[in-house]
């Protein structure tokens, strides 16, 4: 469902959108299909918006063309009240974060930093520049080349280049890419804070879900070049509104019910609904709805199982249909145990 046409998206529709995009259109040459179709959101002030999706589905041209960096066939793109769409991207005053941050080489942290305050009195330039670098907490290394930072301070840097200017929107391109794993972790929260403690609205480009989840107010996400929900990380993985979504955030067991208003007979007994639905329906529910109850009688038998410390992951099979399940600490069922699978919770019945 385009997120234009639903409810979700409108019910959170900020009251006073510092950018709206309204179906945003883009289609390269010798392409069948176009990169971006039909794409609309507004953001509020102060907002983080992530773009999710797989690879190809028209993220970053999305955010390109916010940025200016790409001309839209079609559609409009208004930011704090003014029509930018025809706009190049320094009359914007939008920042940009890029991929692999684009800092200078040949010049010092601070003169990176510094490099956006052009325009205002020398002194002043530096003095801003220099309490940019405190806030990402680089004070001391402002006299180095970025070549002698670690990815995650080069990232810092950059983010510092870009707020210094006190932009009211920054838009960042899959900025913890080329960071390990642990560091992604460490730097998005200090992204999210920095962003939070300057008033800044973010939109950032990911396919990671875990990511998107953890720093984004309101996710958007994409397939084949739409948008196809719009709503906070907790209405997407509670209620995602098709198998897409259900499986592109978090991992989800597929259920075929028949459905009567709010309720739905599936194999597993009569389960209550996260909304209404009619007749035949898939059913998305979470691993860790599932609770599974050792019974040698039992209709499901354990094939598989990994011990993550403070939950496990076990494969059941069933009728032919292998689940994932969740079960907290405590629980221990080795492989071969034969179980009875209950179905806690409300279950989303998919477009
Ligand atoms: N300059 C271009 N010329 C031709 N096709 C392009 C161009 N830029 C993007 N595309 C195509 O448009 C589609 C959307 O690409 P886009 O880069 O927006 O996707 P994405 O979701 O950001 O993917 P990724 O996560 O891999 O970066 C893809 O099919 C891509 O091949």
């Amino acid at each position: 469902m385009p997120a234009e046409a639903s409810p979700l998206g409108f019910r959170q529709r900020p009251v006073k959108p510092l950018l709206e995009v309204d179906r945003l259109r883009k289609s390269f040459p010798h392409a069948s299909t176009a990169a971006v179709e039909r794409v609309s959101l507004a953001l509020g002030e102060g907002e983080l918006l992530a773009l999710l999706g797989p690879s190809g589905c028209g993220k970053t041209t999305t955010l390109r063309m916010i940025g200016g960096f790409e001309t839209p066939d079609e559609g409009t793109i208004t930011f704090d009240g003014h029509d930018i769409t025809g706009l190049p991207p320094e009359a914007r005053g939008i920042g940009f974060v890029f991929q692999d941050y684009a800092l200078f080489p040949h010049l010092s942290v601070l003169d990176n930093v510094r490099f956006g305050l052009r325009k205002l009195p020398r002194a002043q330039a530096r003095s801003r520049a220099e309490e940019m670098l405190k806030l990402v907490g680089l004070s001391d290394l402002g006299r180095r080349r970025p070549h002698q930072l670690s990815g995650g301070q080069q990232q810092r840097v950059a983010l510092a280049r870009a707020l210094a200017v006190a932009p009211q929107l920054i838009l960042l391109d899959e900025p913890f890419s080329n960071l390990d794993a642990k560091m992604r972790i460490e730097t998005r929260q200090e992204v999210r804070r920095l962003l939070k403690s300057t008033g800044s609205a973010g939109i950032l480009v990911t396919h990671d879900q875990e990511e998107a989840l953890a720093l984004a107010d309101r996710i958007a996400v994409m397939d084949g070049g739409r948008i196809v929900q719009l709503g906070t990380p907790d209405e997407i993985y509670r209620n995602p509104v098709s198998e897409f979504v259900a499986n592109f955030i978090g991992r989800s067991n597929i259920v075929s019910g028949r459905a009567e208003g709010m309720n739905v007979h599936t194999p597993f007994g009569d389960l209550p609904m996260t909304r209404a639905a009619n007749g035949s329906v898939s059913l998305a529910v979470r691993p860790e709805q599932i609770m599974l109850e050792a019974d040698p009688n039992g209709a499901a038998v354990i094939v598989g199982r990994e011990f993550r410390g403070h939950d496990q992951i076990y494969w059941v099979s069933k009728d032919e249909t292998c689940f994932v399940v969740i079960s907290g600490p405590g629980q221990d069922h080795p492989d071969g145990t034969r179980v009875n699978m209950r179905i806690c919770d409300c279950v989303v019945p998919l477009t």
